[in-house]
């Protein structure tokens, strides 16, 4: 084959691409049309057994085609979870006009590269406006610059597939004066990241935020005896790395693209799918329509006595509530005192939230909600393929 039939070849790809593009505008823009309709009706937003039907057809279609069904079925859930997570998005929107102004400042851990501004931008990508992009050195500055009102949003890890929960993050929560407004889940993946021509075999050190060490513990543990040097930020880790021989930083390819480090190893998490979870706090809390999937966050502390925890979770069960997350954390100055950390599958607005929260006083010490916000984490419908 000549150049000039595989420049050709390249010309009629590219075509088809821009085409796809065209036409992926255009269902969105669709699909933002049926939001007007189900605000009007009061129907929920989601619609499973549409999403259903349009995965089948388009499956049995593709298959005619040529095409497999594995790929169909991939293609078109991201595309349905595009769709449905941007029609919540202007539901909310609508219901909260003064909550996202033209210009929203957000801050996150970090600068550039890292894992939280990529889990930003994937949150604000949803939302019209002008992202301000504030990264601060600790979750502490965070909070900090929401209650101070530097920033508009802050996004804060709170649990990871691998590591499980940021303890750090649960207990800044039992102080800090906001609410939680949203929620976004990011995969996180994971890379050695040196300057060009190290090898694995050079490294003396490794430098990291202490998440990604505890996520690529295995890893860690196989490389042997190198010295690991706990970073305040993955972006302070890429860093350290540029400037010290025979390091290397863990973080995303992009990171370490963005600053001129390349990947001397990828997949190094635990878990092939590590995923975290960031939770989205601003001053003040926002409504959340009925008709999209939400959660509730509450912090309680139950009374010191035998079943307390037991009666409390037992309220959420008379009131149908499902309960999706349950953390403990022992008080600050209170050793052996525990507070729990709650989040529900319900809505705050629901009669039988309030009616729960109402009960659940006469068994806790104190109770508080920390949020009432749009559950992003969507399950796709199953289908046969
Ligand atoms: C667009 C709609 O809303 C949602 C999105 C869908 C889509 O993008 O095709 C399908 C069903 C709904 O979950 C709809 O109800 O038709």
């Amino acid at each position: 084959m000549t150049n000039d039939v595989l420049n050709a070849l390249r010309h009629d790809i590219n075509e088809i691409d821009s085409d796809l593009l065209v036409l992926l505008a255009k269902r969105r823009r669709i699909s933002h049309g049926v939001v007007e309709y189900k605000i009007a009706n009061n129907k929920p937003i989601r619609d499973e057994a549409r999403e259903l039907a349009l995965l089948e057809k388009l499956i049995g279609y593709g298959k005619s085609l040529g095409l497999d069904a594995y790929y169909v079925n991939n293609v078109f859930q991201t595309i349905l979870e595009d769709s449905v997570l941007h029609q919540q998005a202007m539901l909310q929107k609508n219901l909260n006009p003064d909550a996202l102004s033209e210009t929203h400042r957000v801050t996150y851990l970090g600068g550039q590269g890292t894992y939280s501004q990529l889990a930003c931008h994937k949150y604000f990508s949803r939302r019209p406006g002008k992202l301000i992009e504030i990264g601060c050195s600790s979750f502490d500055e965070i909070t900090g610059k929401v209650e101070n009102g530097q920033a508009d949003f802050g996004l804060l890890p709170i649990e990871n597939t691998s590591s499980g929960s940021i303890n750090e993050v649960f207990d800044l929560l039992q102080h800090a004066q906001v609410s939680i407004v949203g929620e976004v889940t990011h995969s996180v993946e994971h890379c050695l990241l040196a300057t060009p021509d190290t090898e694995l075999s050079q490294l003396t050190k490794i430098y990291a935020h202490p998440q990604p060490f505890a996520q690529c513990s295995r890893f860690l543990q196989g490389l042997g005896d190198l010295q690991h040097e706990t970073c305040d930020s993955t972006s302070s880790a890429l860093q350290s790395a540029l400037n010290t021989p025979n390091s290397a930083a863990i973080g995303s390819a992009q990171a370490g693209k963005n600053v001129g480090l390349e990947v001397i190893k990828s997949n190094l998490a635990n878990q092939s799918e590590n995923h975290s979870r960031f939770i989205v706090v601003a001053r003040k809390p926002l409504q959340v329509s009925k008709q999209i999937p939400t959660k509730t966050s509450l912090i309680m502390a139950t009374k010191q006595q035998a079943g307390s925890l037991a009666d409390a979770l037992m309220v959420f069960k008379q009131h149908q509530i499902n309960l999706v997350k349950l953390e403990s954390r022992p008080v600050p100055g209170n050793p052996w005192e525990e507070v729990f950390y709650v989040d529900l599958e319900a809505n705050l607005a629901d009669n039988q939230v309030k009616h729960a929260l109402e009960e659940l006083k006469e068994h806790t010490q104190y109770v508080r909600v920390l949020g009432c916000y749009q559950s992003e984490s969507l399950q796709a419908v199953s289908v046969n393929t």
